[in-house]
C-alpha cells in the first residue's frame, strides 16, 4: 500500500548553538552612530531593514547598538553551514522564539523535527502563530550574504511577502541579497543604509580614536586618516593598533590600507598585526581560529591556556577583533575578516598540527553534547576514525532528527572500508537511501554491504542481521513482495532485542501491512495495535500514526466504521499533539476521515476533510491530489450534481494521465470514474477503461476486490452480465471467507444491479435485503444511494412489502429521501422540454406520437417508472387518489399497455432511446 512514514524522529537533542543566537554584546567602547540609529528608529515602519556595505564597514556594531535595549528581537549570525534550508529554518525560529518569549511553541517543534512540507509552509504557520502578537517584533539575521542556497532565498521572498505588519526583517548583508529588494525600494517597504552611509564621518573617526588611544590624534590628523581609509572602520581599527606602536606608523598604516579592500586585507593583516604580537599570542590567536565560536573549556583544550578567559578579554581590549557573542562573555568569536585571515595563516603554519587542533576541537564540542560541530571538525580534520567514532555515537540520533544531509556527507566522507568496519554504519547509509526515497539504491547497498563484510570477515550478529532484514522486508513491502516482506520481517522480529525498538517497529509494522494485504484483518488489526503502542513509548510519532492510519483502514474493511472513526479522532489527537500537521499522512488521515462519511452520506463533512487534505498536499507534488479529487468527485455523485462531478473527474484524470500510480490510488481514481459512466451512460468511456484494465490474479484484499467491483460494475453497464455474475460471485466469496464485511456489502449492492437488469427480481431483492443488514454494521448510506432509481424503486417495494426489520426500514427510508433529493432527474425528464424533444425524435413510435399523453400523463408516467405507487404519486403531484388512477387508466390506453409492469417497459425504452442509461 502506500503513504508510508519515511523518517521519524525521537527525543531531540539539543542542535542549536546558543551563541550563533545572541547579539553581540560589549558596546561601551563604541562609537554611538547617532544620525544612522536615528534612521533606524523608524524601522518599525518597513518589513525589512537592510544593512548593507563591504566586509568590517561596521554593520554588526551599529545593529548591536540599536538592538542594545530591545527585548523584542531576535538575532541569529549565520555561519557557511546555515546555507542548508532545515538549519536555516530551525535559527531563524528559534530567534523569533527569543524575540517572543516562547510564543511559536508550535513552529519550533515543527522546525526542530522537521515537520513541514517546505520552509514557505513553516513560515506560514509561524505567521499564524504570531498573528495575535500585537506589538512590533525585529527579527535580526547577521551575514546574509553567506546563504547561497536558493530555496532559503525564495523562501525568504515568502517570509518577506507575507510577514505581519508588526514584524520587521533586518538584513545584514556584504551583497546585495536577491529578495526583490527593488520591488520593495519602489513600493516604500524597504529601510537601506548602505556602504556611504556606514562609512564614518571625521567626527566619528575622532570619536574613535579618543576611545582607543591613550594619546589620541589631534583633529586634523584625524581627519586625514579617517578619509585616507574612506571611513572603513575596519581600517581605523588597524590604524589605532599600529598607533599604539607610534603615530607615524599610523600614518603608513592609513596609506597601505587606503590603497586596500577587504579581499586584499590579507598582506596587511599579516605584516601589521600578526607580526607584532608576541608569539604566544601569535599562537594562540592561530589555535584558536579553528573553533567558529569559543569559550573557555574549548581554549582550554587547544591552547592548553589555563585562563583563557582572561586572554581572550585581553585580545578585546587591544582592540583584535574579537567579540563576545552573549551577554555572559562567556561565548566569544572572531570577527569574519580575522576569522578567515587567521585560518589561512594557521594552514600554513601550523599545517602539521591542524588536523590535531580539528580533532580536539572535535572532542571539545562532543563533550559540550554538540555532535554537528563536532561533525564538523572531524570533516576538517579529515580523521575518518574520529568521523567514524562520532557517527557511532550520535549517527542515529542525527537520523532521528533528519539531519540527513549532514549524515549523507558524513558518509560520503568516510571510506568503505571504514564504514563497513561499523556495519550499522552500513545499515545507516542504506536507512539514508530510504528516508530520502532513493529506494532503488537500498538493496544494492545492503547487498554490497553485506559482501563488504563477508570479504572482511566481519562477523554479523544476530540483532544486526535482524535490522539489515527489517530494512529489507520494509523494502519488500515497498515492492509489493508481501510474501518475502513478512518472512523477513518475522524473522527480524524473532531475533531483535527489545532494545533495538526502531527496527521493531519497522518490522511490525511491515507484518501488519503483509497482513492486511492477505486480507488477514483479524491478525494485521493486533499487530497495528502493538506497533502503535511501541511506536508511541519510543516518541516514533510518525510510525504511531501510520499504525493509527492502517488500523483505521483495518477497521473500514471489517465493516467496523463506527471504531475506524473512533481510531480516527486519536489519529487527529496524536496529530496536533505532536505538530504533524503538515506531514502528508495528515491528508492520508482526511482522506479515509472522507471516504467514511462519504460512505455515511455526511457529504458536507466529507467534502470538507477531502478539501483540507487538498490543503495540506499544498506545498507537495500536485499527483498526490489524486485521492481527494476522487472524493470531491464521488461527493458530487451522490448529490447527484453531475456538473461539478464532471470538473472533479476531469482534474482526476488529467493526473491519472501525466503521473504515474501505485494501483492502489488508481482503483481508487478509477471508482469514481466508472460510477459516473454508470449515471450517465457513457458506455465508450466504460468499455475503453475495460480493455486496458488491470484485472489482478487474486481479490483478497479490499483494493484487489475494489479493482474487480470496478470491472463488474462496467460489465453491468456494457450489459455483459454472465461475466459480470462471475466475477461478483468470486468476490462474494473471497468477501466472506476474509470477512471483508464492507466489501461483501458493497459487492451485494453490484451484484443487485445486476439481478435487476436481467430481471431476476426476487433474487435482487434478496441481496438487496442483505446488503440493508450489513449496513446495520458499516453505516452505509452514500453506496446505495449512487445506485439512483433502480434502487429507489427497489426500496420503495420493500418499504410497501412492510417486511424489514426497523433499523432496516429506517435506513431504506433514509436512503430513498436521499434518492428523491438528489436525483430526481430521470423523473423530471418527463417535464415539457423532455416531451417535446421526444416527440420530435426521429425514432419515436408511431403510437407515441399519434396518441400524445397530456403533460400531466407525462408527469405520472415518470413517477411510475421511479417505482412511486399510486398513493405516493398523489401526493406528489397533490391531487386525489382518484384522479391519479384516472390518469393513469387514460395513459395505459394510450400506450397501448395493459399493466405498470409494462408502463414501466415503455418508460424505459423511451429513456434509452433519448440515450439516457438504465
Ligand atoms: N561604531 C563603532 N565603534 C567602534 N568600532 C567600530 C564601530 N563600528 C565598527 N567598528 C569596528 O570595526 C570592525 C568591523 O565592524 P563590524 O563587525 O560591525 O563590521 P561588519 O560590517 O558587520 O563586518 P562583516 O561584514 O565582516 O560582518 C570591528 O572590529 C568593530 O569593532
Amino acid at each position: 500500500m502506500q503513504d508510508r512514514p519515511e523518517s521519524y524522529h525521537a527525543g531531540l537533542m539539543n542542535m542549536l548553538i546558543p551563541s550563533k543566537l545572541s547579539r553581540p554584546v560589549r558596546l561601551q567602547n563604541t562609537v554611538a552612530r547617532d544620525r544612522l540609529l536615528t534612521k533606524l528608529s523608524a524601522a518599525y515602519n518597513y518589513r525589512l531593514v537592510l544593512i548593507n556595505g563591504p566586509a568590517g564597514y561596521g554593520k554588526t556594531t551599529l545593529l548591536a547598538q540599536w538592538a542594545a535595549e530591545k527585548t523584542d528581537l531576535g538575532w541569529f549570525s549565520l555561519d557557511e553551514s546555515d546555507n542548508q534550508p532545515e538549519r536555516f529554518a530551525s535559527y531563524l525560529v528559534a530567534a523569533l522564539q527569543q524575540a517572543t518569549g516562547g510564543h511559536c511553541g508550535k513552529s519550533e517543534i515543527m522546525s526542530q523535527k522537521h515537520q513541514y512540507a517546505s520552509l514557505s509552509a513553516l513560515f506560514a504557520q509561524l505567521f499564524i502563530e504570531l498573528s495575535d502578537w500585537n506589538t512590533p517584533l525585529y527579527l535580526v539575521i547577521d551575514d546574509y550574504h553567506l546563504i547561497s542556497n536558493a530555496q532559503i532565498h525564495e523562501a525568504m521572498r515568502f517570509f518577506l511577502r507575507h510577514q505581519p505588519d508588526n514584524l520587521t526583517v533586518v538584513l545584514l548583508s556584504r551583497t546585495l541579497p536577491p529578495l526583490g529588494i527593488a520591488n520593495m525600494r519602489v513600493r516604500d517597504q524597504l529601510l537601506e543604509i548602505n556602504m556611504r552611509q556606514l562609512a564614518f564621518t571625521h567626527q566619528e573617526a575622532q570619536q574613535f580614536f579618543n576611545h582607543r588611544l591613550s594619546s589620541p590624534f589631534a583633529e586634523g590628523e584625524s581627519h586625514q586618516l579617517c578619509d585616507e581609509v574612506e571611513g572603513w572602520p575596519t581600517a581605523l581599527q588597524l590604524i589605532a593598533l599600529s598607533a599604539r606602536q607610534s603615530a607615524s606608523s599610523a600614518q603608513a598604516s592609513a596609506k597601505r590600507l587606503g590603497r586596500i579592500n577587504a579581499a586584499h586585507l590579507s598582506d596587511y593583516l599579516a605584516d601589521e598585526v600578526l607580526d607584532h604580537v608576541d608569539a604566544k599570542t601569535r599562537d594562540f590567536l592561530l589555535r584558536c581560529s579553528v573553533l567558529r565560536s569559543m569559550n573557555d573549556v574549548l581554549i582550554m583544550n587547544l591552547t592548553g591556556e589555563e585562563n583563557g578567559q582572561q586572554q581572550l578579554e585581553e585580545l578585546e581590549r587591544q582592540g583584535l577583533f574579537i567579540h563576545r557573542m552573549d551577554s555572559y562573555g562567556e561565548w566569544f568569536c572572531f570577527h569574519p575578516l580575522f576569522a578567515q585571515f587567521l585560518r589561512q595563516r594557521c594552514q600554513w603554519e601550523l599545517a602539521q598540527e591542524l588536523p590535531n587542533l580539528h580533532r580536539t576541537a572535535a572532542m571539545g564540542w562532543m563533550d559540550l553534547g554538540f555532535p554537528a560541530e563536532a561533525i564538523h571538525h572531524a570533516l576538517a580534520a579529515g580523521d575518518v576514525e574520529m568521523l567514524r567514532d562520532v557517527l557511532m555515537q550520535h549517527a542515529w540520533a542525527l537520523f532521528h532528527q533528519s539531519e540527513l544531509s549532514l549524515l549523507e556527507e558524513c558518509i560520503q566522507a568516510l571510506p568503505y572500508e571504514k564504514l563497513i568496519q561499523n556495519p550499522r554504519l552500513a545499515l545507516l547509509q542504506a536507512w539514508l537511501a530510504q528516508s530520502q526515497h532513493r529506494y532503488g539504491e537500498v538493496e544494492t547497498l545492503l547487498t554490497r554491504a553485506e559482501q563488504g563484510m563477508s570479504e572482511q570477515q566481519i562477523e554479523i550478529d544476530d540483532e544486526l542481521s535482524a535490522e539489515f532484514d527489517a530494512l529489507r522486508a520494509q523494502v519488500a513491502i515497498n515492492a509489493g513482495k508481501p510474501e518475502e516482506a513478512e518472512y523477513l520481517a518475522t524473522e527480524a522480529l524473532r531475533k531483535l532485542p527489545i532494545g533495538s525498538y526502531y527496527s521493531r517497529i519497522v518490522a511490525s509494522s511491515v507484518i501488519g501491512e503483509v497482513h492486511h494485504c492477505k486480507g488477514d484483518l483479524a491478525r494485521a488489526l493486533p499487530m497495528m495495535q502493538q506497533t502503535e503502542q511501541v511506536a508511541r513509548r519510543h516518541q516514533a510519532y510518525h510510525y504511531a500514526l501510520w499504525a493509527m492510519l492502517q488500523q483505521s483502514e483495518i477497521l473500514i474493511a471489517q465493516g467496523f466504521l463506527q471504531a475506524a472513526y473512533e481510531t480516527q479522532d486519536k489519529a487527529f489527537e496524536l496529530i496536533y499533539e505532536q505538530h504533524l500537521e503538515q506531514l502528508p499522512m495528515h491528508e492520508f488521515l482526511l482522506r479515509i476521515r472522507a471516504q467514511l462519511l462519504w460512505s455515511w452520506a455526511r457529504l458536507d463533512e466529507a467534502e470538507d476533510a477531502a478539501r483540507n487534505g487538498l490543503k495540506v498536499l499544498e506545498n507537495y507534488d500536485p499527483q498526490q491530489q489524486l485521492q481527494c479529487l476522487a472524493l470531491l468527485t464521488k461527493c458530487a455523485l451522490a448529490r447527484g450534481d453531475m456538473d461539478n462531478a464532471g470538473s472533479w473527474l476531469r482534474r482526476c484524470e488529467n493526473l491519472l494521465l501525466s503521473g504515474n500510480y501505485h494501483r492502489d490510488w488508481q482503483t481508487n481514481a478509477d471508482k469514481s470514474r466508472v460510477i459516473y459512466w454508470q449515471m450517465t451512460g457513457d458506455k465508450t468511456a466504460a468499455a475503453n477503461w475495460l480493455m486496458q484494465a488491470e484485472k489482478p490474479a487474486m481479490a483478497d484484499n479490499h483494493f484487489l476486490q475494489g479493482q474487480w467491483r470496478n470491472i463488474a460494475r462496467v460489465q453491468i453497464l456494457l450489459g455483459k452480465y454472465a461475466e459480470a455474475e462471475v466475477v461478483l460471485d468470486e468476490l462474494n466469496e473471497e468477501a466472506r471467507r476474509l470477512r471483508l464485511t464492507s466489501d461483501l456489502n458493497r459487492n451485494l449492492l453490484l451484484c443487485n444491479l445486476l439481478y435487476w437488469h436481467t430481471d431476476r427480481k426476487s433474487e435482487a431483492q434478496k441481496v438487496l435485503i442483505e446488503a440493508l443488514s450489513l449496513s446495520n454494521r458499516t453505516g452505509f448510506v452514500s453506496h446505495f444511494v449512487i445506485e439512483g432509481e433502480i434502487m429507489a424503486q427497489q426500496l420503495r417495494q420493500l418499504l410497501q412489502l412492510n417486511t424489514l426489520p426497523e433499523l432496516d426500514q429506517h435506513r431504506a427510508q433514509r436512503i430513498l429521501r436521499d434518492i428523491n433529493q438528489h436525483h430526481r432527474h430521470k423523473y423530471a425528464h418527463f417535464d415539457e422540454s423532455f416531451v417535446e424533444k421526444l416527440l420530435n425524435h426521429p425514432q419515436v413510435p408511431e403510437l407515441i406520437r399519434t396518441s400524445p399523453l397530456t403533460q400531466r400523463e407525462w408527469q405520472v408516467l415518470g413517477l411510475i417508472y421511479s417505482g412511486y405507487s399510486n398513493e405516493q404519486i398523489a401526493g406528489e403531484l397533490d391531487v386525489a387518489a382518484t384522479t391519479i388512477k384516472t390518469h393513469i387508466r387514460n395513459l395505459y390506453q394510450k400506450l397501448g399497455v395493459a399493466h405498470r409492469q409494462e408502463a414501466v417497459q415503455q418508460a424505459q425504452q423511451i429513456m434509452k432511446m433519448m440515450g439516457y442509461g438504465v
